[in-house]
């Protein structure tokens, strides 16, 4: 019921599951391993949910947008049950249906309990090949792995870009929960002295980044590092393109570092350590008041001789006077769809558009021209989105490069070995979580031209 619950306030209050599902298990006193067990009903029938609509929609003749949404519901969460949790077959129709009977009525349930039955009858990979569509290669792999067909198309355009080809496999990434990983602030701590401290929640040090820490188990808000904002929660990725932006080779002063777009701040946390290990500074822009709260909250160990906030737009913070030509490196970690991360947000993407794309590329344009403003002629801006999508990476670069005075910066040295698997042909980077373990981010690094 109270996995349920959760469905219910993500599809009527586009509720965040995330967010919601604490209070709900609070609410229905769901403790312990019942507690586990309901963040896994609940979380996994929002990832798969596409591919239960699929499974559903061949067991009734009834069209899916006709069956009432409640049901529909329980009928996601049953299939959940029986295709992909170990629970027997029996005791998830019996459970379902019940419930059914308690929140839905009679009729309801007698026609969950011969949606379910007909579910029963095949097995998980009976039922995945029962939806492949021969004459509809991107929609049964959408089916497949339980994405918006639109998504599985811009999935396919980035992977090609990169000379990547397993669709499946790319998509299938973002069903599976990430590890909990550390960051481990330069200048505050190391990787091996945040190894030291989580041994005892089987702690391991990062497959990519030096700096991170990987945890096998245990609340990462309990560890001491964290308290003290010497270490936070952040993908491997994040991690990385802070690195290169703070390794990135250049000419010259180097003083002044931007983040144009810093909140919730990790990685302005990166790269305030960053510049206290080199003798920089940073200044932090946020747009929204709440979050440049939480960027002051992060960089408070640094000190305002290392890092600062600004809050304000940061098309017109890039372009004001305070800034122009006056930054050695600009970060612009700009505001994207999201596809990147979505084994983070089990209902993410059912809640996204392709509409929602050509406007984050006029945004994303026009903070990277306000970044490069703010760049001294020889300084490196670093563009990073946690989105592969062509539209919001190589799409806004290649514009950057033919509107802008900029040309591509090359990584040297341990960061450019650390980056190499990540590269394309283009000199830009990209991370995929099925290959790389991390959130889908891009990277692009971009030097001011010297005669601008
Ligand atoms: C991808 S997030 C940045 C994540 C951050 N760099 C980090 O590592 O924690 C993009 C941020 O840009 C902010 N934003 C959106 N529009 C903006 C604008 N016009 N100027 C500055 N920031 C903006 C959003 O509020 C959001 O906090």
């Amino acid at each position: 019921m109270a996995a349920l619950d959760v469905l219910v306030q993500v599809r009527e209050d586009e509720a965040y599951a995330n967010l919601i599902l604490d209070r709900t298990l609070k609410a229905y006193e769901v403790t312990g391993r019942d507690a586990a067990f309901a963040t896994e009903l609940a979380y996994g029938t929002l990832r798969l949910q596409g591919f239960y609509d699929a499974v559903i929609e061949l067991c009734t003749p009834k069209p899916l947008s006709t069956i009432d949404g409640l049901v529909l519901d329980i009928l996601r969460l049953g299939a959940h049950q029986i295709l992909s949790m170990r629970v027997p077959a029996h005791a998830a129709v019996a459970q379902t249906v019940d419930m059914a009977r308690q929140t839905a009525s009679a009729g309801p349930a007698k026609f969950v309990n011969a949606i379910l039955r007909r579910i029963t009858e095949r097995s998980l990979e009976q039922w995945q090949r029962a939806i492949q569509d021969p004459s509809d290669q991107e929609q049964s792999v959408a089916n497949l792995t339980s994405h918006p067909k639109w998504m599985v198309s811009e999935f396919s355009k980035a992977l090609a870009e990169g000379d990547r080809s397993d669709l499946a496999g790319a998509l299938a990434a973002n069903n599976i929960p990430p590890k909990v990983t550390l960051a481990a602030r330069p200048g505050l701590t190391t990787a091996e002295k945040l190894l030291a401290q989580t041994k005892d929640l089987a702690a391991t040090p990062g497959a990519l980044a030096p700096t991170a820490v990987v945890l096998g188990k245990g609340d990462p808000r309990r560890i001491e590092a964290v308290v003290n904002r010497q270490a936070a929660v952040a993908d491997e990725a994040s991690q990385l393109v802070a690195m290169a932006l703070a390794k990135v080779e250049i000419a010259g002063e180097d003083l002044r570092w931007l983040d144009l777009c810093a909140g919730p701040g990790g990685k302005a946390g990166m790269l305030a350590g960053f510049a206290k290990q080199q003798g920089a500074s940073l200044v932090a822009n946020e747009l929204h008041e709440h979050r440049a709260k939480l960027v002051a909250n992060t960089l408070a160990p640094f000190g305002p001789s290392i890092a600062k906030v600004h809050v304000g737009d940061g098309v017109e913070f890039g372009k004001s006077e305070y800034c122009e030509g006056k930054f050695d490196r600009v970060l612009v970690d700009a505001p994207c769809s999201g596809l990147g991360a979505l084994r983070r947000r089990p209902e993410a993407r059912w809640r996204k558009s392709l509409t929602d794309i050509p406007p984050l590329h006029e945004l994303q344009t026009e903070l990277l021209a306000a970044a490069v403003t703010a760049l001294r002629p020889g300084g490196v801006v670093g563009y990073v989105t946690c989105s592969p999508v062509l539209a919001e990476t190589k799409e806004v670069v290649e514009w950057a490069l033919a509107n802008l005075p900029l040309e591509r910066a090359a990584l040297t040295g341990d960061i450019a070995k650390l980056l190499a698997p990540m590269k394309l042909s283009s000199g830009d980077y990209q991370f995929w979580p099925d290959r790389d373990g991390t959130d889908a981010l891009f990277l692009s690094l971009l030097r001011k031209r010297e005669e601008a």
